[in-house]
């Protein structure tokens, strides 16, 4: 099986699970904080956390642009709840500064499962993931609002408060959940994914776009 390299955007967040949650899924995990860092990865994962922090040392570390260009030019990319909102083209209820790289058409709400359910869990079932349901675990995790015509819609919570709720999409290349699998023993997505990064990858730095 041909070997990629995927990042994991380590600007703040659970980097560390995500890069462990790749290597277990068989792809060599490097963390990206520089500009040089990012040109050598063949996918990218942008972790859980807080999204204003992220958008703002993106800024600071001058990798808003880069990415917004690798991620234009068909990197596969792969974002988990405050990844997520960092990978959408319009974020409601973020900060007025509150800056992302795009990639998916689509509205996200940040916080949107509101207080009473800061934290909780619910099965997801993923479009394209055998298996049963995810064990999904949501932290003050937004939700997708609207979605645009080419972005496909994975999964939607299934019980509880936010039922019917979108919170897995992907288009082309990219994806994004608004749960953590790099919290849970789950490895399916992160597998899932490594395959998509092997799909688009023909050598080092080469990328296809996305079927
Ligand atoms: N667990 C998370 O990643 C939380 C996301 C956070 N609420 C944000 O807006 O970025």
């Amino acid at each position: 099986m041909a070997e990629v390299t995927v990042g994991v955007l380590a600007l703040q967040g659970d980097v560390r699970e995500h890069l462990a949650a790749l290597t277990g899924a068989g792809a060599t995990a490097v963390a990206v904080r520089r500009p040089e860092e990012l040109e050598r990865v063949d996918g990218l994962v942008v972790p859980g956390g807080e999204s204003t922090t992220i958008s703002k040392l993106a800024e600071a570390f001058d990798l808003l642009d880069p990415i917004r260009k690798r991620i234009g030019a068909g990197l596969p990319v792969y974002g988990s709840c405050a990844g997520m909102i960092m990978l959408a083209t319009e974020v409601l209820d973020g900060r007025p500064d509150q800056q992302s790289f795009g990639g998916i058409e689509m509205t996200v709400r940040r916080n949107a499962f509101g207080r009473q359910v800061d934290s909780f869990e619910a099965p997801v079932e993923l479009a394209g993931v055998p298996g049963p349901s995810f064990h999904a675990v949501f932290i003050r995790a937004p939700w997708v609002e609207r979605v645009a015509d080419g972005v496909q819609v994975l999964g939607r919570v299934t019980e509880g408060p936010g039922a019917g709720r979108i919170v897995a999409v992907r288009q082309g290349n990219v994806v994004a959940t608004a749960f953590h699998p790099e919290l849970t023993g789950d490895r399916r997505l992160h597998r899932w994914f490594v395959d998509l990064v092997r799909g688009a990858t023909d050598g080092p730095g080469q990328h296809r776009f996305a079927e």
